[in-house]
């Protein structure tokens, strides 16, 4: 019999996700469900589904728990065709806003709320943009692939970085042969990472470091759910393969212009290492019922 879901729709720079409010863990839909949901001509149509549920109730969230004992939502992700994925850049600024203003958290400026996902527990702040949230530890893995995409006359060599999720970046020469990518078909790895990757094609500008702050541009084809206006981890992957790339002196801050607007990347030592942060806007579109079969 099917049963009501109350839903909202939210979008970061044009990445757009359906989330509902599941706090004691009782609504696990299917990948099936979730591909149909995400379905732009038969469902709701987004790039991803955002759980919010209590961690208590999520068997993933005992980690978390364990992590940072007031990390008391997890963001229970899903990509568009139903597959499970460890972290969204844009996901957690729009399910940290989701949170609020349905009175499931607070979050007064210069505070942090942190929130429980697949990739551990991640800090979200108030910004100027909207939204920041530390993505944590970054690093090199998934050594340099050979990309090809269809359009692209020549096959590159792509650097692979993981930010909890995994991510393949390849430089191209200018905005035309951005644009003439064609991302509606999935890139060619090889070799083909074995749990798949999100794969950003970037193209810096010049000059490519302005009052401090580098600048490039970016499209992606996001794993599980094909090309997107936009893709937070992505956009701190492409910030930092550009930034190895450029080598010495290269700034830590970067804007990173995707189809879908803005947004910005630092890097920041920590004890435990250097991290990427993610700033951008979150954005509560509309709400909706829907009849899950
Ligand atoms: N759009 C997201 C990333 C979502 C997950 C990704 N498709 C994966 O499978 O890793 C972002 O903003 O980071």
């Amino acid at each position: 019999m099917p049963a009501d879901l109350h839903f909202t729709k939210g979008q970061g720079t044009g990445n757009d996700f359906v989330l509902f409010a599941d706090p004691d863990g009782e609504i696990d839909l299917d990948p099936s469900q979730i591909a149909a949901v995400c379905d732009r001509h038969f469902g709701v149509g987004a790039d991803g589904l955002l759980r919010a549920v209590r961690s208590r109730s999520i068997p993933e969230g005992a980690a978390a728990l364990a992590e940072d004992e007031s990390a008391e939502w997890f963001m229970d992700y899903h990509n568009a065709d139903g597959s499970i994925a460890e972290m969204c850049g844009n996901g957690i600024r729009v399910f940290a806003r989701y949170l609020i203003e349905n009175g499931l958290a607070e979050l007064v400026p210069g505070e942090t709320l942190a929130i429980g996902t697949r990739a551990g527990v991640r800090d979200v702040q108030r910004s100027r943009l909207g939204f920041q949230v530390d993505l944590g530890r970054w690093r090199l893995d998934g050594g340099e692939p050979l990309v090809r995409a269809k359009n692209l006359q020549v096959a590159r060599p792509g650097l692979g970085i993981n930010i909890g999720n995994p991510h393949v970046v390849v430089a191209l020469a200018d905005d035309e042969e951005l644009e003439s990518a064609d991302l509606s078909f999935i890139p060619h790895l090889e070799p083909e990472p074995v749990d798949g990757a999100n794969v950003e094609f970037v193209v810096p500008s010049d000059p490519l470091v302005r009052d401090g702050v580098g600048h490039i541009r970016m499209r992606v084809h996001e794993r599980g759910s094909g090309e997107t206006l936009s893709c937070g981890t992505g956009a701190a992957a492409a910030a930092l393969a550009t930034r190895h790339w450029a080598g010495e002196g290269a700034p830590d801050h970067w804007s990173v212009a995707v189809p879908g607007g803005v947004v910005g990347v630092r890097m920041f030592a920590t004890e435990d290492g250097e991290h990427v942060a993610l700033s951008g806007p979150a954005e509560l579109v509309y709400e909706g019922d829907l009849a899950i079969a």
